[in-house]
């Protein structure tokens, strides 16, 4: 898994058209959505991330303490397919990002996902400061690497 970092002052998206056939269901809740001084994790699943069933809780910490470092008010799950070359499915995918925003909901983190599978327009305004740009890789089996 490899997830890119951005302590953002705005945050903006909106689903445009669908990408993949499996792409999810839209809602009102999850067709756009907009945040200020919010992290954005830009995540990409890599084939065979489900196989540790310590994924989630490692992907989920690293979030949250970046999160917790820059003082965001929230954080945005953003489902990314350009970070690897090594994609999971759809089907091994989604659950994961799933997982990892309920995960931060259970830390008590306020959390959006964008949906998946969908070609999205997003504007975002980066701080800029030393950590606002920041990225990690989870492998099974591995401790988080940046
Ligand atoms: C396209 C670009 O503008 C947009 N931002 C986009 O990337 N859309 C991706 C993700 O939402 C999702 N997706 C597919 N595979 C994966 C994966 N392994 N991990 C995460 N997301 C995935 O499916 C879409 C098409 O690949």
């Amino acid at each position: 898994m490899k997830v890119l970092l951005i302590h953002a002052k705005t945050f903006e998206y909106e689903a445009r058209q669908k990408a993949v056939d499996t792409a999810e269901e839209l809602s009102d809740s999850n067709k756009s959505g907009r945040a200020e001084n919010v992290l954005v994790a830009f995540v990409t699943v890599e084939k065979g991330d489900s196989s540790d069933p310590e994924i989630v809780g490692k992907a989920t910490g690293e979030i949250e303490s970046v999160y917790k470092r820059v003082g965001a008010s929230g954080v945005v799950v953003y489902p990314y397919a350009h970070l690897s070359e090594n994609l999971a499915e759809a089907s091994e995918a989604l659950p994961l990002l799933k997982s990892i925003e309920e995960q931060l909901k259970v830390r008590g983190v306020r959390v959006q996902r964008a949906p998946f599978g969908w070609y999205k327009r997003f504007t975002l305004e980066c701080y800029g400061h030393p950590l606002s740009e920041l990225s990690r890789t989870i492998r099974p089996g591995e401790k988080p690497k940046h």
